[in-house]
């Protein structure tokens, strides 16, 4: 569905992704690794186009038409309340107002945070604020899913619940490409990209 292709990225002198080639099928839920540094983001960002690449290519199949970051860090708007994050990003995609009420609504109850929906961001924990920006791109209803570091301020209980999440975004016919830190977390995806300065060391399958 995604094919990354001798893939640079760039930023001034620094190299931070170097010639990472990979494809992400629909319907897999895949993992990105590697220490701090080593490139996961700059990966993710080139994939939804948000940094052009230096060299190499993201190449999308027609049926990706949509692809949604779950960015590290939440990317929330503070100022508004959780629900308006997600009835923003859903109506900046086009979708009518009613349909966008109700995909919020199910994927903040979906992330168990539907009892914070009328709340501030700004009033909000930090494992809330990274459960809101879950459903946010839950929400979207993607074909190309790329969630940055989603589990890391979580309870155990919550990343359980943010990896059936991705997993059934993958059941759904999604391509999920997820960033790690956490190898137990990677353990559960369907194969794994491991980068050492922005370099591809291995790379396993979907079975
Ligand atoms: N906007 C930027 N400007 C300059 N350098 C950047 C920028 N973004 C990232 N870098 C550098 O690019 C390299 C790769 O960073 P990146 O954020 O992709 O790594 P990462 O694997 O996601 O790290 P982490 O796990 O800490 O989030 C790092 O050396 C980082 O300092």
């Amino acid at each position: 569905m995604m094919t990354v292709t001798g893939l640079s990225v760039s930023y001034g002198d620094l190299v931070a992704l170097r010639d990472v080639s990979f494809h992400a099928p629909a319907g897999s839920l895949l993992a990105v690794t590697g220490a701090s540094g080593a490139g996961k983001t700059s990966l993710l960002w080139a994939m939804a186009g948000l940094v052009a690449p230096r060299a190499g290519t993201v190449a999308r199949s027609p049926e990706a038409a949509t692809v949604a970051l779950i960015p590290q860090g939440n990317g929330l708007a503070m100022v508004l309340t959780a629900r308006e994050n997600l009835l923003v990003a859903l109506l900046a995609a086009g979708v009518g107002r009613r349909d966008a009420a109700a995909r919020a609504d199910a994927a903040l109850e979906r992330l168990g945070v539907d009892g914070q929906s009328g709340q501030l961001v700004d009033e909000l924990s930090g494992g809330q604020r990274q459960r809101v920006a879950i459903a946010r791109g839950l929400a979207m209803t993607a074909d190309v899913l790329l969630a940055d570091e989603i589990t890391s301020d979580l309870d155990p209980r919550n990343r359980d619940v943010a990896m059936e999440v991705l997993r059934e975004e993958a059941r759904r016919g999604a391509a999920v490409v997820f960033a790690t830190h956490d190898p137990r977390a990677a353990a559960d995806c369907d194969g794994e990209l491991r980068l050492v300065d922005g370099a591809a060391v291995s790379a396993t399958r979907p079975a």
